[in-house]
């Protein structure tokens, strides 16, 4: 049927004809490689209106292959208001299917003569999925960018080629989004919409917070919390109000200012400074940290000395895990029950060694990026994932809701409880950070004794721009490079030099055309250094090529 409709597209969603949101023509030459990477497509926002037209046509494809609802999340991130982004969400809720980001890359690539004959072959090789069927629907999303409107607009038009339902869902953070698109998909799991994720969050958080001791003597439900500037200023102030009275006392910060500009999730945990707008938060004040869409959370507190203590995506994931570990193993279920922590190469080294010798739980290393932490999560009855940078989540098996709905112990309905408070289907900032509140209220500690768990590596990240990300190949655990071999040489000897608790590594981002270099080392003194020397060795790598 998708045959008898024209491939038409309107000009301002051509590479020729690609207006921005200011109304300014941005052609689009061919040449320019573009790729779904880890996050789907991320560029300065002038490009991406064509792109939005394309990858809108394919979830609309998508939609009606699966005839399920299928999302659209228009954000770039902790990256500067000037970029955007786009990825598609499965039913599931999650990452899009490998093959199809594979379709994604092509059409996008496509000059505007081809576009339309890319349409009829990819239609032709999924056998024609009929048009307009009830389930299929393209819901979109997006964050507080200005360029964001126009770019909705891109999508709809692609999604509405060949007559596929289409529903802007506004302003959400990225997490709701994929909440959204579940829940449509699978009605029984709770209330459907935005309001329903404030329902969801706030009644299922009522339900711990009733049954834990008021009684506190470290715990206090004083937080400030830096919003990035971005969406989840606005959603956690209507999440906070459905919330009980007194359970959290939040001052919000950096809530409209200029989007993830001295602030936020990505910038604190790199710099381990504290953003701008908390000059006046008192010394060892609890202190929460978004990035501009939502899905990540870190914390800190300011020391007596000018510095900040970072309680990172590891230091989140721990204090999880201690909790998880702890019910199961008072429910007498650590057997029958498989349990994991899923970690990537930028996991601090301190956190692995407490994970395995603290806590008994042999730690998972996956390559860097939100599908791949998933899908290992997924392989077990109950798994905790976090990237070091605050992304992550709590994943469980229907067996491991069944194990605990056998027993109607305290600890059973603790675990059940803080089971459907976070969210299953992807990282969230805010519901990490209530599962955090409640965790830390369970223990009735304050910020101090949760950072105490263990003491971080000192360690250091730089970025270095690379004419060609692809000429840096590494080993599947991204820790060693396979090319330029001969830079591997370099680092291998800069680490044995710095002593035996040094540790470091080179690795392409997914995301943006730099590598990244971290390291670790004995003082915060010795890791600046050795992150120095490796980033001089790999600069003189920087204009290698794929090719050569
Ligand atoms: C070291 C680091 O923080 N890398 C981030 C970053 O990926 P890169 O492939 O490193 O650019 O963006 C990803 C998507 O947001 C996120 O999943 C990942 O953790
Ligand atoms: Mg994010």
């Amino acid at each position: 049927m998708a045959d008898l409709i024209p491939v038409v597209v309107p000009p301002q969603f051509t590479r020729e004809g690609n207006t921005n949101h200011l109304h300014e023509h941005k052609p689009i030459l061919v040449g320019r490689p573009y790729s779904y990477g880890t996050a789907g497509f991320r560029e300065h926002a002038d490009q991406l209106p064509f792109i939005l037209y394309r990858i809108g046509y394919l979830a609309s494809l998508r939609a009606r292959t699966t005839g399920k609802a299928i999302g659209v999340m228009i954000t770039a991130s902790h990256n500067p208001e000037q970029d955007n982004g786009v990825k598609i969400i499965d039913p599931d809720g999650e990452m899009l299917a490998e093959e199809w980001e594979t379709y994604a890359t092509e059409l996008v690539n496509a000059s505007d003569e081809e576009f339309p004959t890319a349409v009829r072959a990819l239609e032709t090789q999924l056998n024609d999925p009929p048009l307009g069927s009830t389930g299929s629907i393209v819901v979109c999303g997006r964050d507080t960018r200005a360029s964001g409107q126009l770019l909705t607009q891109a999508a709809r038009a692609g999604a509405t080629l060949f007559r596929t339902q289409f529903e802007d869902r506004g302003l959400v953070t990225t997490p709701q989004l994929h909440y959204i698109v579940y829940v449509l998909n699978h009605a029984s799991f709770g209330p459907a919409g935005e309001e329903g994720y404030y329902r969801h969050h706030a009644l299922t958080f009522k339900e711990l917070f009733d049954k834990l001791s008021k009684s506190l003597t470290n715990y206090t439900p004083k937080l400030h919390l830096d919003c990035a500037n971005g969406i989840g200023a606005q959603k956690m102030r209507k999440l906070e109000r459905k919330l009980p009275n007194g359970a959290l006392n939040i001052h919000f910060r950096n809530e409209t200012g200029v989007l993830n500009h001295e602030c936020g999730a990505d910038i604190v945990k790199i710099s381990h400074k504290a953003p701008a707008g908390f000059e006046d938060v008192p010394v060892n004040e609890r202190c929460a940290v978004f990035d501009g869409d939502a899905d990540r959370l870190v914390y800190f507190y300011k020391k007596e000395d000018g510095q900040i203590e970072l309680l990172d995506g590891d230091k989140i994931a721990l204090l999880i895990a201690k909790f998880y570990k702890e019910h199961l193993s008072s429910l007498g279920l650590e057997d029958e029950c498989t349990f994991a922590c899923v970690q990537t190469a930028y996991a601090n080294g301190n956190s692995t060694r407490y994970l395995e010798e603290e806590l008994g739980i042999t730690p998972i290393c996956v390559p860097t990026g939100v599908k791949h932490l998933h899908h290992e999560a997924a392989k077990y009855d109950c798994a905790i994932y976090f990237e070091a940078n605050g992304h992550g989540t709590v994943t469980y098996s229907d067996r491991f809701y069944e194990l605990l709905e056998r027993s109607d112990s305290e600890a059973a309905f603790r675990l059940r409880v803080m089971s459907r408070l976070i969210n299953k289907i992807v990282g969230d900032a805010m519901a990490d950070l209530l599962a955090v509140e409640l965790i830390l209220r369970h223990y009735d500690w304050s910020v101090q004794e949760w950072a105490a768990m263990y003491e971080d590596a000192p360690n250091k990240q730089i970025k270095i721009t690379v004419f060609d990300r692809a000429a840096f190949i590494t080993t599947k655990d991204e820790q060693k490079l396979i090319q330029p071999g001969s830079l591997q040489v370099l680092i291998d000897e800069a680490v044995k030099r710095r002593g035996e608790k040094a540790r470091a590594f080179v690795r392409p981002s997914g995301t943006e055309n730099i590598v990244r270099v971290y390291a670790e080392a004995a003082s915060q003194a010795d890791a600046d250094l050795l992150a120095a020397e490796i980033a001089r060795a790999t600069d003189d790598y920087k204009d290698c090529d794929s090719d050569s």
